[in-house]
């Protein structure tokens, strides 16, 4: 076909080489930058987009407890090496598995709408018909979760039950979890990874800061998805504007400032939960529990947030207030024992 005066006129974008989207490898991570691609297709309908799958350290490592690794980068170094290289032009993370301060030279460019953030109970098939919750479980009903901040969160709550780290995809951990040997009663896990993965019907519960008992609450960022791009590739982060979700991202922003100020990593218990109230008022629950359950500092505040520089503020408050309420000692508790560990690669035993 020859070209014609009547084409349509080139923008800047149709200029750009293919974008090449980073992303894990797992069904979930491959599923969430598709949704991203076709998301960003839609705005930008000339530009070729191409996902690439890579395996992150804690994907090849699946014996090492993940609090062990410290937490920082551990989903995200390899990827973002070649995000700096230019073989890659954006990265899309699970928001919770990005460390709160990132390489020099990259960003978060764009956090998208969030899914349901809080995290849910899954109950082994067979015992479908008599756990609905876990304030059904009997003393002794083995929880499966590889996360510190739900166990933490859940043994305060429910000091009888017992945990059993699981690890692996979502689609794995529901294998496990039901194969007619597994010890495990119920599982912990996300309702956006259930969600995106078109499991709702395995959801028995969800848990949140008002379930019987109280302060159930998810991870900084959980839901949401977050793209990294080269802070000086102005193209990139021209095309990902129009995808951010504002009321997401602050909350989000808000989140991680707690975690940002208390110098946690991903894999320290701490839970938040943020809600839209009237007016730009954004409320902001957070909690800080020692691995055994049996110390706690909690904290609520209520701000009206319209920046991102708001929320950044925002956030460090509420992470004084929890260090006002004993949250200090407990991540110091946390962070002598990961020392301890350091160079000792071992299977995570709970206490
Ligand atoms: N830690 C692993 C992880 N990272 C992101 C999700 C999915 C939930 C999300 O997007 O926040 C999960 C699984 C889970 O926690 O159940």
């Amino acid at each position: 076909m020859s070209t014609s005066a009547t084409q349509p006129v080139i923008t800047s974008h149709t200029n750009m080489a293919t974008v090449k989207v980073g992303t894990r490898k797992s069904a979930l991570a491959l599923k969430q930058a598709d949704y991203v691609v076709s998301e960003l297709s839609k705005l930008h309908p000339t530009v070729n987009f191409e996902v690439k799958g890579m395996h992150s350290t804690a994907d090849k490592d699946k014996v090492t407890a993940l609090y062990k690794f410290g937490g920082k980068g551990l989903w995200t170094n390899e990827l973002e090496a070649e995000l700096t290289a230019g073989d890659l032009d954006m990265i899309v993370h699970s928001l919770k598995d990005m460390p709160t301060s990132l390489p020099d030279g990259l960003v978060l460019a764009c956090i998208t709408p969030r899914e349901d953030p809080r995290d849910v109970v899954v109950v082994k098939k067979s015992l479908q018909d008599k756990y609905k919750t876990l304030a059904d479980l009997p003393a002794g009903a083995v929880v499966g979760t590889s996360s510190v901040r739900r166990m933490a969160q859940i043994r305060r709550r429910y000091p009888h039950l017992q945990f059993k780290d699981m690890r692996g995809n979502i689609d794995t951990r529901l294998r496990k979890l039901d194969a007619e040997d597994s010890e495990y009663s119920v599982l912990i896990l996300a309702a956006a990874g259930l969600h995106r993965m078109n499991q709702h019907q395995r959801i028995s519960q969800y848990l949140e800061g008002n379930t019987e008992g109280g302060g159930m609450l998810y991870a900084v960022g959980q839901g949401g998805l977050g793209i990294e791009a080269r802070a000086n590739d102005q193209k990139t982060l021209d095309l990902l504007k129009q995808l951010e979700d504002p009321s997401a991202m602050l909350a989000c922003e808000a989140e991680r400032s707690v975690m940002r100020t208390l110098e946690g990593g991903c894999s320290i218990p701490i839970g938040v939960e943020t809600k839209w109230l009237e007016d730009n008022k954004l409320r902001l629950t957070a909690t800080v529990v020692n691995v055994e359950g049996t110390e706690a500092a909690d904290a609520e505040k209520i701000e009206e947030i319209k920046s991102r520089e708001e929320a950044v503020e925002f956030g460090k408050r509420v992470a004084k207030e929890l260090t006002d309420s004993g949250a200090q000692k407990i991540l110091d508790v946390i962070n002598e024992d990961r020392e301890a560990n350091r160079d000792k690669a071992q299977p995570f035993i709970p206490a």
